[in-house]
């Protein structure tokens, strides 16, 4: 018997499949019914052309009031909303739906008094503390779109956002806590709005929390005249808490960066009334998830993860959620996830296969798992990065509950395809993300966009359009941007980037990448991005940047170099300052450390540079040289080169000029 009865998640998963396909807008009205709307759509959806489509046009509704207020009116305003545990700071708190909404609801009126009006964006770089949940939350509250940025970037990452997203006001903290090091913020938030001309940037305030661990505070930028810099409590003083307004369906709520594989990073915009509808929707059908039950979502904010199911997902649901700030390993040790699992007595946990490969690696054992009660726990979801299967019959022998490896995108928002433990349990089978949820059509597409969707047939997997509720409806800045990076490949279809195949049971498998965007550590990375880094070298002539397998992250970058002529270079020190180029620019999460120095690059006549062959060769798999090398004589001096890999440190001591 299911906890969570939901409109739109009755029945088989066969009939609810087959319910959102034969009457789509009947399902998805039905299931728009568990949100509460100031004015409830007619509508499903409008679809104006076949690249661009609205769901529930005419409907208003605030997110802000549907994840807290709702719930505080239904007489849940003592129940814990988020729980914060930081292994950082050994600090412990429940915040009550009340409470929060209080919160939310200063800081709102914190925004407003900045002169933060709906529409307005407000970039969000924030450690992993209950701040970053107000401050999104208040956003939403008052229509101001947010754009949040994970802590692990570097200063021109920020820069790249804040250009793009030209947000009126940043909300930030003196900086957060790694294993051994703070990393301060306010250094790297100043430097970026440098970066982006100053005042020119439009940013006109930076409101700061400061924390004790981390030195740091806004009247340290007092004299700054590039934005008024203002401490947290002062920004909060005397201000009007702000009541949420009614927002159209369509109006973004956020926006999102990810990598693609060339130029700037690409901003997903995300509407309110699809989201709120396709993740209510989810967090029923997918997590069997509702008020009552705790989640522990193990990412970051900064992650679509952290967006849905830390945030979003969970309050919507009227559930609690738990907001960590540490790591699986070594903050003190490898039992950090179980023993948040047992203090909070969470139900589901949801993290990415890299954080599990960690605790396998410390304790393979699972030796810590034995000192909790871990009987509340009812299943395990995993997303980010592809699952290995030892791994996952590792984890699942181990803790001996259903572990769900399934698929999804920061563009889509919430997961393609899963095991709906909401609706039923299917069988599980390793190495695969299980079936398509309502609303995502998955095709397996040839080249050219023909549909090859057949059993054990491997192709592009695409989705046809329009995307499910909830889904990118848009790239920040350039509708044409989205149609070329997403729906041009194969019209009709939204391309994932992703290859694989069903299976003759309708369970999909997904492969691989079909471009150059890599998955290290979950983190989503554009090798093309690392390699303009490279270039900046003033040794460096051309460099080829690849993903090559890790057993700990899943893919690591691996880079080669081929040097300027008459170029004498220290290998060591060499490797050591392209580290530091790519942790300057980039940021730490690009986790960049192999270094190859080569004669030349594998190309074709054509020029192209032949990466498959470097990685196959690297990753030691059968490979075939292609006929239209330009010289087969630079396969065997690569390889010979491979001997003299230099795996750098992490480094940030080592300054270079960039050429
Ligand atoms: C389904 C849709 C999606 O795909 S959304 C994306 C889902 N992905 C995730 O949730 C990410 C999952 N990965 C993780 O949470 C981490 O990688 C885990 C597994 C916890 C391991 O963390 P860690 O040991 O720090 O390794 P890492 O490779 O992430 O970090 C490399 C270097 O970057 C640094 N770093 C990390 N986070 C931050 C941060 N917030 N602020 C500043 N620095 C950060 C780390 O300290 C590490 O630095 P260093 O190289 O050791 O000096």
């Amino acid at each position: 018997m299911l906890n969570h009865a939901h409109p739109a998640a009755q029945g088989s998963y066969r009939e609810v499949w087959d319910r959102s396909q034969d009457d789509r807008a009947g399902f998805w009205l039905e299931a728009a019914e568990a949100v509460e709307w100031v004015v409830a759509p007619k509508d499903a959806i409008e679809e104006r052309s076949l690249t661009e489509w609205r769901w529930f046009p005419g409907g208003e509704l605030n997110m802000s009031a549907n994840a807290l207020d709702r719930h505080v009116d239904a007489g849940r305003g003592d129940n814990a909303a988020l729980i914060y545990d930081s292994a950082m700071t050994g600090t412990r708190a429940s915040i009550s739906y009340s409470e929060l909404r209080d919160r939310v609801a200063r800081f709102a009126g914190a925004l407003r008094a900045q002169g933060v009006e709906a529409g307005d964006r407000v970039l969000i770089y924030l450690p992993m503390t209950p701040e970053a949940v107000t401050a999104m939350l208040a956003c939403a509250r008052i229509g101001a779109i947010h754009s949040v940025v994970f802590g692990g970037f570097a200063a021109s990452e920020l820069a790249v956002r804040i250009q793009d997203a030209k947000p009126k006001v940043i909300v930030t903290a003196s900086g957060g806590l790694e294993p051994n090091r703070a990393v301060e913020y306010l250094p790297l938030v100043q430097r970026a709005i440098e970066i982006c001309g100053g005042a020119a940037a439009g940013v006109q305030a930076v409101i700061v929390r400061d924390r004790d661990a981390v030195p740091g505070s806004a009247a340290d930028y007092a004299s700054e005249t590039s934005a008024r810099w203002i401490d947290w409590d002062d920004a909060e003083h005397d201000v009007t808490p702000a009541d949420p307004v009614a927002l159209p369906s369509d109006h973004p709520l956020y926006i999102l960066y990810t990598s693609g594989t060339t130029g700037n990073p690409k901003g997903v915009v995300r509407d309110t009334g699809g989201y709120a509808v396709g993740l209510s929707w989810a967090m029923r059908g997918i997590y069997d998830f509702g008020p009552g039950d705790t989640i522990f979502t193990a990412s970051d904010v900064g992650w679509v993860v952290g967006h849905s199911f830390i945030v979003y997902g969970p309050l919507l649901a009227g559930g609690t959620t738990v907001l960590y700030e540490g790591k699986p390993v070594g903050t003190p040790d490898a039992g950090a996830f179980w023993r948040i699992l047992s203090s909070y007595g969470a139900k589901i946990l949801s993290t990415a296969p890299t954080a599990l490969r960690a605790i396998k690696r410390e304790d393979p054992e699972l030796r810590e798992l034995t000192k909790y009660d871990l009987s509340s726990l009812k299943a395990v979801y995993l997303a980010g990065e592809r699952m290995d299967p030892e791994t996952w019959h590792w984890i699942n022998d181990g803790l001996g509950v259903p572990v769900v490896d399934h698929w999804w995108q920061t563009e889509t928002g919430w997961p393609i395809c899963a095991n709906p433990l909401g609706i039923e349990q299917l069988q599980t089978k390793a190495g695969s993300t299980t079936v398509p949820m309502p609303g995502f059509e998955v095709c397996i597409v040839d080249a050219d966009g023909n549909d090859i969707t057949a059993p054990g047939v491997e192709g592009n997997i695409a989705i046809r359009l329009p995307l499910a509720p909830g889904a990118l409806l848009d790239i920040w800045g350039g509708h044409e941007r989205f149609i070329s990076s997403y729906l041009a490949a194969f019209p009709g279809y939204y391309a994932s980037g992703d290859a694989g195949h069903f299976d003759e049971d309708g369970y999909l498998f997904v492969m691989g990448r079909t471009d150059d965007v890599i998955n290290v550590a979950g983190h989503r990375l554009s090798t093309g991005s690392l390699e303009e880094v490279l270039t900046m070298h003033p040794a460096v002539a051309e460099c080829a940047v690849i993903g090559v397998h890790d057993e700990l992250k899943g893919q690591h970058a691996a880079g080669f170099v081929a040097l300027k002529h008459g170029e004498q270079v220290h290998r060591e020190e060499l490797a050591a300052e392209l580290v530091s180029l790519v942790r300057e620019h980039v940021g730490p999460v690009a986790a960049f450390r192999d270094v190859t120095i080569v004669e030349r690059l594998p190309k074709t006549r054509s020029g192209k540079i032949l990466r498959k062959t470097i990685r196959q060769i690297v990753d030691g798999e059968p490979y075939k040289i292609p006929a239209t090398i330009e010289d087969p004589s630079v396969i065997d001096a690569l390889i010979e080169a491979l001997g003299r890999t230099v795996h750098a440190p992490a480094t940030t001591q080592i300054q270079v000029a960039a050429g």
